[in-house]
């Protein structure tokens, strides 16, 4: 079974008008063949269509949050519609900088997944054990818990499933090739086991954690894994490398 890649990146509080147009100069001018990948940036919620105007348009622009809220008294908040309004259809859910800064519950990101897939928007769903977890053995147990949320959607097709350890994300500790695939093989023989064969041969399980040029050739060897959720590295005109890295690897 052949799982078309996603690399995306993932902007989290960078970002400006004119850094803006400077890496879309970057990544409009890459030679590479969409056609066979796909490649996400994630900026934040104000910079979604001046980014979405600017980049080439073989390239899903996404939000990195909404609400599971449709309208009304919710100070601060972005809806599923609102952001399909402005022409954006993918979001990112339940980052590990959500779960734990904002003590987002895996019921409240299962909630916000559900009502963004049932709004037409596709997720970027992100689990993933922290460094005290994964030394306790508890990753597989951690993993199936922020699952359980989301074991009863319906429609598995607008899902990407991204495993981050916190452990390697923003700290330049990557988890190695063996590791990575060790998570995501786990992860695969558990939707086999418990949603289906099917969904579990086409869902694609990225890998997001200190992702850069340099390591990425060596993570998309790694059979299960589908691709990458790229955090500081995106910010670099580098992130063409990691996308160009993962079509030669195909
Ligand atoms: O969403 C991206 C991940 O948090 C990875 O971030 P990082 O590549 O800076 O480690």
């Amino acid at each position: 079974m052949s799982r078309k890649p996603f690399i995306g990146g993932n902007w989290k509080l960078n970002g400006s008008k004119k850094f803006i147009a400077e890496m879309s100069k970057v990544f409009n001018e890459a030679e590479l063949d969409s056609e066979k990948v796909d490649v996400c940036i994630a900026p934040p919620f104000v910079y979604l269509e001046t980014l979405r105007n600017a980049l080439r348009k073989d390239w899903i622009v996404s939000a990195q949050n909404c609400t599971e809220k449709p309208k009304g008294a919710f100070t601060g908040e972005i809806s599923c519609g609102m952001l399909q309004d402005i022409g954006i259809d993918w979001v990112i859910l339940g980052h590990s900088e959500r779960r734990h800064i904002y003590k987002e519950s895996h019921e409240l990101i299962g909630e916000k997944t559900k009502k963004a897939l049932e709004n037409g928007l596709s997720v970027i769903f992100c689990i993933g054990e922290t460094r005290e977890e994964r030394e306790k053995n508890l990753t597989n147990q951690v993993l199936i818990e922020q699952l359980a949320p989301i074991k009863d959607i319906p429609d598995w097709t607008n899902i990407v499933i991204a495993y981050e350890p916190v452990w390697a994300i923003g700290t330049g500790l990557v988890a190695t090739p063996a590791q990575a695939e060790e998570a995501h093989l786990f992860l695969r023989q558990w939707f086999s086991e418990n949603i289906s064969t099917d969904v579990s041969e086409k869902l694609r399980i990225i890998y997001g954690g200190s992702v850069k040029p340099q390591n990425s050739t060596e993570l998309i060897k790694k059979p299960n894994v589908d691709g990458f959720l790229v955090g500081g590295a995106s910010l670099q005109p580098g992130f063409v490398e990691i996308v160009k890295n993962v079509i030669k690897n195909l």
